[in-house]
């Protein structure tokens, strides 16, 4: 084979570089621009070049290679076929035939194999050609665009030939070469989007990761040649490095030609992505020199393209379809924006989109130009959620107007009615996404307003009680930017609770402005990198964080060191508490370090979390030493799901009555100390040096005989509890009522009260609400419990009662219907304390919905009304939507 022949054809292919194409492979290859690709799912060398030489040498001699759009196949097949031509790779082959498939869609009729080889090389002569099936050792086949050839590989469906003379349609002739029915020894590389199903294929797949950090870094100095580089480099990495798609060479070229014509012209870079494509989209249409009704009437006509091309499972679409849409300007446009293949031997051609992403961010544009309001956004979101990924986040961008200032001068003002469309549909489904308890949808609804960029609107979407449900579990960079986006609107998060994330270098990077507004940082099941940790470690020197919790997390002790050291040396005034961490199954052994840490010299330890440790009890035994120490100034401690019983509590309250305990606050939710537990406790509760404000038992097998226990605690005069939570235990009637005598004590300081799930009865509700009109109670929850609106009318006379001084009411699931609610609105009226009603999963209706509107809207008192989960018909939807209620 005439290499040179094919060097000089290869080299002289008329190619055009384009804004969104992509600089063609020839010059970026003769350029020296090359950059050698990143492969995945190989081992050893792991650059795309030498991994497909390595898998040729297999016995297979046929590879796949898989890569996203505008990964670099195309120009990886190019450079190994000109490496070969030009000696410097792959010289085991004599002949080296390269074709993309998508041509071969409009080839008609039949040919020989020998016709279709002199097809892509005319200087191969008929003497040469008769050659190659003799050597078919010595052949490789580059086969490119699998992903755009329509015809089917299935074997079955095809007349498989053998005789490289006979004559057969080239989808027969394509798959009788690649199932070796003929040049059975011929080897292939074959080059295809993940999208296209591959199934009849066999080969080593080697995927084609483009390109990372370093050769990005690469890429944009090689681009730049200038201090610019560095610039353009530091903002993608601060706005875009997060999108799948930056690893694409494609998309590099379309970011550095953006950046470099702003820089240019001194201009701001974008922030966002659906801002960046504003920037290309006015640059792309300024090139075309039209007036703006031709430009509105383009972005239109290629509006309806994109929907047809997004539909139509192979993404293109012919001149007639063009025509059809019926746009002179199109035909102008057709370089910039699409790629045109031309049907060999025929004037009919296809057409498709240059870059998913712009016809994406077009459809959006084409949906607020339009002037009918026919179809709404839900449908059109809708209609191509199965191909379209970036819709909704330019539809997000696009319907914020100053973002789409540099649009307007060119192609005039959006339809006004469109954006209201799209403003109502946002925040109907934000508030719908928020109200339930899926993470993707919370995470979709930052990601839309991330790109809308309006801190107003998240402060809007995003209220304090929205911002309860949202779960921050398994997060991507992506959803780390939008997050913080949104932090960084609300200008605080007093409680950021993260979990199952892999929080990398970056990951902690793009975090740290929201870890250091959060006020309680949480972490469970999170590993870190050592990267990360000076990231949480500035960020813990704030000065508003102060509470860290680092549960079932993974990291070294060389972290927990350099973490310990930054806690130290904070300012101690501005961290009155510091909590500490708990590690991933911290065995009863590590309670010893963690005594040793809590009692040491510096320890400014004030706080420790260690729930879903399995300390066990003798976990907690040790950890009691550190109780009798006096350096430790330890005043709070978590030992949720700790796995305790009440074999430990005993020298737990024996060490609490030592006297040099600090402690105020214990949570033991989710053990088991049972009644005997109970009664160990109630032994310090009632010591004259006892100090605990706070005792959280929830879910602790308890029974109503503990009661007497802390009846006894609570009528003696040591006793100091302010808040004690015994919800999720049956306690029953009789325990709970002989709970209610100790809380009758005169002076007695309970103040806060949760008996959630306790088997109480009316009676005992009775007894509560007569504690409420003495005025010691501020908070009290009693859901789920079965009392019905007669148990808790005794509540809302309580409350009614001008003694009362209760804030925050809970009656969850109490049964509740459309009865109570004229005595619920007396009592609202009535109160001077009353802030917040929980009042979810009850069965109020339709009818309640007017008083209790107009009761919260009269009430200057009352902030917050829950109804979630009452059986409330969408009618009433739009009259319950008052910034006090939650439905
Ligand atoms: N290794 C590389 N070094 C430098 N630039 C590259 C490299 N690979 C690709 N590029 C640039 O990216 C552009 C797109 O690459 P290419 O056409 O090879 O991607 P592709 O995976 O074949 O895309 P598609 O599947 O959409 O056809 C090229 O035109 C070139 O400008």
């Amino acid at each position: 084979m005439d290499k040179a022949a094919m060097l000089t054809q290869m080299l002289r292919t008329k190619e055009t570089s384009a804004f969104l194409g992509g600089e063609s492979p020839i010059p970026v290859i003769r350029g020296n621009k090359y950059i050698p690709l990143l492969a995945g799912a190989v081992q050893g060398d792991n650059t795309v070049d030498c991994a497909v030489e390595a898998a040729l040498l297999d016995e297979i001699r046929s590879v796949i290679l898989i890569g996203p759009e505008g990964s670099g196949k195309t120009t990886t097949l190019q450079k190994l076929a000109l490496d070969w031509a030009q000696d410097k790779r792959l010289q085991s082959f004599s002949f080296v035939f390269h074709f993309n498939l998508r041509e071969f869609n409009s080839l008609e009729g039949t040919l020989s194999l020998k016709a279709l080889l002199q097809s892509s090389h005319p200087s191969l002569t008929a003497g040469s050609a008769a050659v190659v099936p003799k050597r078919s050792e010595e052949v490789l086949f580059v086969l490119d665009s699998l992903d755009q050839y329509r015809h089917s590989l299935d074997p079955s469906i095809h007349a498989l030939c053998s005789d490289p003379n006979q004559e057969a349609s080239v989808s027969c002739l394509v798959a009788s070469l690649l199932h070796r029915s003929m040049l059975r020894g011929a080897a292939f590389i074959v080059a295809t989007k993940p999208t296209c199903n591959f199934e009849f294929l066999s080969g080593t797949r080697i995927e084609v990761l483009g390109f990372s950090k370093p050769q990005r870094e690469i890429y944009f100095t090689n681009f730049f040649k200038d201090a610019n580089a560095d610039k353009a480099l530091l903002h993608m990495e601060r706005t875009l490095e997060f999108y799948d798609f930056c690893s694409s060479p494609r998309f590099c070229w379309t970011v550095c030609s953006i950046y470099h014509l702003l820089l240019d012209l001194g201009a701001k870079l974008p922030e966002t992505l659906s801002q960046m494509f504003v920037d290309i989209l006015v640059h792309l249409m300024k090139t075309l020199c039209l007036n703006e009704a031709s430009v509105r009437a383009l972005v239109l006509a290629l509006g309806r393209m994109a929907s047809l091309c997004l539909l139509d499972q192979h993404s293109n679409s012919t001149k007639e379809s063009m025509k059809s849409i019926g746009c002179p300007q199109l035909l102008t446009a057709v370089d910039a924006f699409l790629i045109v293949d031309q049907d060999l031997g025929s004037d009919k051609c296809t057409f498709s989109f240059q870059s998913q992403l712009m016809q994406e961010f077009i459809l959006a544009l084409a949906f607020f130009l339009s002037e009918s309001t026919g179809e709404g956004v839900e449908h059109l979101l809708k209609k191509h959620q199965k191909r379209a990924k970036f819709l909704d986040f330019f539809l997000s961008g696009l319907s914020e107007e100053v973002q789409c200032r540099p649009l307007e001068t060119l192609l005039g003002k959006a339809n006004p009615d469109q954006i209201k469309d799209f403003r109502y549909w946002l925040k109907s489904s934000s508030a719908e996404a928020l109200r339930g308890y899926e993470k993707a949808k919370h995470y979709r609804c930052f990601h839309l307003l991330h790109q809308v960029q309006n801190e107003a609107l998240v402060k809007e979407i995003i209220t304090p009680s929205a911002q309860v449900v949202v779960y921050h579990e398994n997060l991507s960079l992506l959803d780390g930017v939008a997050l913080n986006y949104v932090a960084m609107s609300l200008h605080k998060i007093p409680t950021f609770s993260l979990s199952s994330t892999n929080i990398c270098t970056k990951m902690a990077k793009i975090l740290s402005p929201t870890m250091s507004l959060s006020h309680i940082l949480t972490f469970s099941h999170c590993t870190f990198s050592t990267g990360a940790i000076p990231h949480l470690a500035s960020a813990l020197s704030s000065g508003v964080v102060s509470e860290l919790s680092l549960s079932n997390s993974h990291f070294s002790d060389e972290m927990l060191n350099i973490l310990s050291t930054s806690l130290q040396n904070s300012n101690v005034s501005a961290h009155p508490s510091k909590s500490l961490w708990g590690r991933h199954g911290t065995p009863h052994c590590c309670c010893e370090d963690l005594v040793s840490l809590l009692t040491s010299q510096t320890s400014q330890l004030c706080t420790l979390v260690i729930r879903y440790n399995q300390i066990g009890d003798d976990g907690l035994r040790k950890l009691c030493k550190a109780l009798y120490c006096p350096r430790c100034r330890l005043q709070e401690i978590d030992m949720e799901m700790c796995n305790l019983t009440a074999a430990s509590m005993e020298a737990f309250a024996e060490a609490l009555c030592s006297g040099q305990s600090q402690l105020r606050k214990v949570n033991l939710t989710n053990n088991k100390i049972g009644d005997s537990g109970v009664k160990a406790l109630s032994k310090y509760l009632q010591h004259s040096l006892c100090k605990m404000h706070s005792l959280i038992l929830f879910d602790n097998e308890l029974t109503g005989t503990c009661c007497s226990y802390l009846k006894e605690a609570l009528e003696s005069e040591h006793f100091s509890l302010l808040e004690l939570d015994l919800s999720v235990n049956d306690l029953g009637q009789e325990g709970a009522l002989l709970l209610c005598q100790g809380l009758h004590q005169p002076g007695c300081p309970i103040e806060k009260l949760f008996l959630n799930r306790c088997g109480l009865s009316q009676s005992v509700l009775k007894e509560l609400a007569s504690l409420l009109k003495k005025g010691t109670l501020r908070s009290l929850s009693v859901g789920i419990n079965d009392v019905g609106d007669q148990g808790a009318k005794y509540l809302w006379e309580a409350v009614a009662h001008p003694n009362c001084l209760l804030e925050e009411l809970d009656v969850e699931m109490t049964g509740l219907t459309d009865a109570c609610v004229v005595d619920l609105c007396a009592a609202i009226r009535a109160t001077k304390t009353l802030k917040s009603l929980e009042m979810r999963n009850n069965s109020l209706t339709d009818v309640s919905v007017p008083a209790l509107v107009q009761v919260m809207q009269d009430s200057d008192i009352m902030q917050e009304l829950n109804l979630r989960y009452n059986d409330f018909s969408e009618d009433v939807l739009d009259m319950v939507a008052n910034g006090k209620i939650q439905y």
